[in-house]
């Protein structure tokens, strides 16, 4: 395979394809380009610096990411509750401990994920697809066609409710872990959902009967060390296309959220786990919690391992429509936007892949 490495030529859109069909060829993802030896980040992966700047300066800021202890819930839950409120209402993520995932079962999810990333190439290449109707499915860059860069960056995409799957559909290194991760971690979805729901002064089964809860995918990523760190990123700024996800990072770090125009990081923190509002549960609030815009940057040195709990259905066609909900809508805060399935709402997502407008606005009612 021959992939140039930056600034080699002009580059047209014609070689770009070229190149990219090269790189899906070789089926071995950013780590396999990493695993050849490649000394220069390859043209496909090159941003320009104003997409890569951070935006501010972030020695001025003593921002910090909300952080809130649900063991304070079993003494207080009004506490907890306006906590997560204002979070939600004002930076769109937070990170939890106490949450009641074992501690364990996390270290274990991320060495299992790693240890996935970490096969020779022969013998994880045989679930690499880009294969829809899979449920488990290794790739790069979803939309790697779409997108106008790709990102430094593998993923293990498993679609894991509401239709169960069979766990011989799991790769062995990181079956038994996964499926106990999805286990504890829906657990831990009707908890958040539970504490939303009465943020927004709602009933605490309101998310949860509106089957906010009921799917969820596991997405284990991988974004390996960086010969060229400053010249492209592990993900580019996106919010996400779901209602709410959980997120479990490693001890690297490299997550940053944009608040007030400013990149904050998100530190790992040993045995929390992040939460950030995802664009649904923004519609549904009608704008109220935000989806906030977050990125990854990548590092020379060190591969990081990420795990993204997403709380959405994939794969399973429903007519049920999603709008504004109706008692958290008045004269004065009319809906912003229009109902949508999923499944349009999905293929719209999938369709753009994360550059460009974001997936919102397309739902937005015209003022
Ligand atoms: O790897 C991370 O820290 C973030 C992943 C993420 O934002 C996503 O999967 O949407
Ligand atoms: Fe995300």
């Amino acid at each position: 395979m021959s992939l140039a490495g930056a600034g080699t030529s002009m580059q047209t859109s014609f070689d770009r394809l070229l190149e990219l069909k090269a790189f899906e060829e070789s089926g071995g993802g950013v780590k396999g380009l990493v695993d050849a030896g490649i000394t220069k980040v390859p043209r496909i992966f090159v941003m320009p610096p104003e997409d890569l700047a951070a935006s501010g300066d972030r020695s001025h800021t003593h921002f910090k990411i909300p952080f809130i202890d649900l063991k304070d819930f079993a003494g207080d839950r009004s506490v907890v509750i306006d906590r997560i409120r204002q979070a939600a209402e004002k930076v769109g993520f937070f990170q939890v401990v106490n949450h009641g995932v074992p501690v364990k079962l996390l270290e274990d999810m991320l060495a299992a994920a790693r240890e996935f990333h970490e096969l020779p190439q022969e013998v994880k290449g045989e679930y690499y697809t880009r294969e829809k109707t899979k449920k488990v499915k290794y790739w790069t860059n979803f939309d790697l066609y779409q997108s106008k860069y790709a990102n430094w960056r593998d993923t293990l995409n498993c679609t894991m409710a509401p239709e169960p799957l069979d766990p011989q559909e799991l790769p062995p290194v990181c079956r038994d872990v996964i499926m106990e991760f999805s286990k504890q971690g829906q657990v831990l979805g009707s908890l958040l959902f539970e504490l939303l729901s009465e943020a927004l002064g709602l009933m605490p089964n309101h998310l949860e009967d509106m089957d906010c809860a009921k799917g969820h995918l596991i997405l284990s990523h991988y974004y390996p060390s960086c010969p060229q760190p400053e010249l492209t990123m592990g993900l580019s700024s996106h919010t996400d296309p779901d209602f709410l996800t959980v997120l479990l990072q490693d001890h690297i770090g490299g997550l940053q959220v944009l608040v007030q125009n400013q990149w904050i990081d998100v530190p790992p923190i040993p045995g929390a786990l992040v939460v950030n509002i995802g664009d649904l549960l923004q519609l549904l609030s009608n704008d109220r919690f935000k989806s906030v815009e977050h990125r990854v940057m990548v590092n020379q040195g060190q591969a990081r391992v990420s795990i993204a709990f997403f709380f959405t259905h994939d794969h399973c066609p429903s007519t049920r429509m999603y709008g504004p909900i109706k008692q958290l809508l008045s004269e004065d805060n009319p809906p912003l936007y229009r109902e949508t399935t999923l499944q349009d709402f999905n293929d719209h997502f999938y369709k753009k892949g994360l550059h460009g407008i974001p997936a919102l606005s397309h739902f937005k009612l015209l003022k």
